[in-house]
C-alpha cells in the first residue's frame, strides 16, 4: 500500500522508527516530514497527509506528535479523513475493520517502539468488513455528518 507518514517534532524520533519499519514490510512509505526535531507545529503535518489522502496519492497515513491528541484534533477536520488514535493493537485493527479508520495516530510520549510497531503491523493488516450491514450504515451516516458539515467533502 501507498502509506503517507508525518510527525511534529515530538512525534520525529518515533515516526523514523515507523518509517522504517512500513518500508520493512514492503509498503511505499511518503514521508512527509518533520525531518528534524526542531520545534513545529502539528497541524501543518496533518494537513500534509490529509492532502495525500485527499488527492489519493496514499490509500492510509500515519501520523504522531506527543500525545496524539493534536494531529488527530487537526486531521478529522479534513474532509475524507477519518483519523484514530490508537495505543492498542486491538484498537487498530477494529478501528479500521468497524469504522474504515485511514489514519493511524499515536503519541510518542505515550507509546513505546515495540508496542507502535505492534499498532501499525494490526493497522496495515487490517481491512473494513463491508459485508457487515451494520458497519456500512453506520459509516453512511458519517459520511453524511461530513457531506453537511464540510460541504465540499466527497463522502469517501
Ligand atoms: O502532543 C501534542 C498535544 O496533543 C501536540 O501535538 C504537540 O506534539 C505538543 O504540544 C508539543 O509540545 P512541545 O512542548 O511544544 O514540545
Amino acid at each position: 500500500m501507498k502509506i503517507a507518514i508525518a510527525s511534529d517534532h515530538a512525534g520525529f524520533p518515533l515516526k523514523e522508527e515507523i518509517r522504517q519499519y512500513v518500508a520493512k514490510l514492503g509498503h511505499e512509505v511518503q514521508d512527509l516530514g518533520a525531518y528534524n526535531a526542531e520545534p513545529s507545529d502539528y497541524p501543518d503535518f496533518a494537513k500534509k497527509v490529509g492532502k495525500s489522502l485527499m488527492a489519493g496519492t496514499a490509500e492510509r497515513g500515519i501520523l504522531i506528535c506527543g500525545s496524539g491528541v493534536g494531529v488527530c484534533v487537526a486531521a478529522n477536520k479534513m474532509p475524507g479523513v477519518r483519523a484514530g488514535m490508537c495505543h492498542d493493537t486491538y484498537s487498530a485493527h477494529q478501528g479500521v475493520e468497524h469504522d474504515q479508520m485511514n489514519v493511524l495516530v499515536m503519541g510518542a510520549r505515550i507509546i513505546g517502539t515495540a508496542l507502535a510497531e505492534e499498532c501499525t503491523l494490526a493497522y496495515l493488516n487490517a481491512k473494513f468488513i463491508a459485508t457487515e450491514e451494520r458497519f456500512v450504515r453506520r459509516l453512511n451516516k458519517v459520511f453524511a455528518i461530513e457531506k453537511l458539515y464540510m460541504p465540499q467533502a466527497s463522502g469517501n
